[in-house]
């Protein structure tokens, strides 16, 4: 495999389709990608009740151990194994059991807040924003979280009100800025079949690198330009 591994950050609101856009662009290769849900970074609650925990705030940069994340990603970036935490929607916390992830050619992180820490920005090669309207993001969220995390409608659209939502334009939404790409509509089959191509070459050893940002000029104008370059190394 490559060190250090390809990073791509996948952000975006909830229900946006950040998850469905990391499953389809590394479908085809296998074992070389690991993907980093930053729900399994919320803090440990246990020594809350299980109503306390019911009641915290999840969207708050607050909610998440971003040490322990920074540790992990820089210990798969210098090619070692991690322990990754794993998360249980159902009793807001993490699961007594980790999971042992190797290093592979691609690593994704996904999440809310996937750009929104400074170090870890730093640490992505590739910074995606899923952009989806918040109207749609809701209905799908209210599908999810009855039907797969066990929640109650009133409760879904209570936590929406109060903090999902003030939370999104809060932190969420202004990290689009830190996105090399933003991805309209989530799963959007142009954007994913190019994503796909990039995470292929890497996989395969032979894909571009660096992107390097120019100022070029341009008609006696100074146009900014993002150019890509294959790498002779
Ligand atoms: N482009 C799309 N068109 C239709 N449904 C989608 C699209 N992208 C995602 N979905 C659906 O929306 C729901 C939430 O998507 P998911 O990828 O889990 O969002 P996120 O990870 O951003 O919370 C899933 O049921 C998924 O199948
Ligand atoms: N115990 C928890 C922890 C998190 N959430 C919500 O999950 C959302 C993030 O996951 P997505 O797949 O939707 O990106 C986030 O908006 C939290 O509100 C929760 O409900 N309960």
């Amino acid at each position: 495999m490559t060190i250090p591994s390809f990073v791509i950050g996948i952000a975006g609101g909830t229900g946006a389709g950040k998850t469905t856009v990391a499953r389809l662009i590394t479908e085809n290769v296998g074992e070389s990608v690991t993907r980093i849900p930053l729900d399994n970074y919320y803090k440990d609650l246990s020594h809350l009740a299980l109503d306390e925990r019911a009641d915290v705030n999840y969207d708050h940069p607050s909610a998440f151990e971003w040490d322990l994340l920074r540790e992990q990603l820089g210990e798969l970036l210098e090619g070692q194994a991690i322990e990754m935490p794993k998360y249980d929607f159902e009793i807001h916390n993490r699961k007594e059991e980790s999971v042992t992830v190797p290093p592979t050619d691609v690593i994704i992180l996904e999440g809310i807040l996937a750009l929104y820490d400074e170090e870890i920005n730093d640490m992505l090669d590739l910074r995606l924003y899923v952009e989806t309207d918040a109207d749609v993001r809701i209905l799908r969220r209210i599908e999810r979280d009855v039907i797969d995390r066990g929640r109650e409608l009133e409760g879904v659209m209570d936590q929406y009100l109060s903090t999902v939502k003030p939370m999104h334009e809060q932190f969420i939404e202004p990290t689009k800025k830190h996105a090399d790409l933003i991805i309209p509509e989530g799963a959007n089959s142009v954007a994913v079949s190019l994503l796909e191509e990039k995470v292929a070459a890497e996989v395969a050893g032979d894909a571009v690198r660096d992107w390097e940002r120019s100022e070029t000029e341009f008609d006696g104008e100074v146009a900014g330009t993002v150019s890509v370059e294959e790498r002779d190394d």
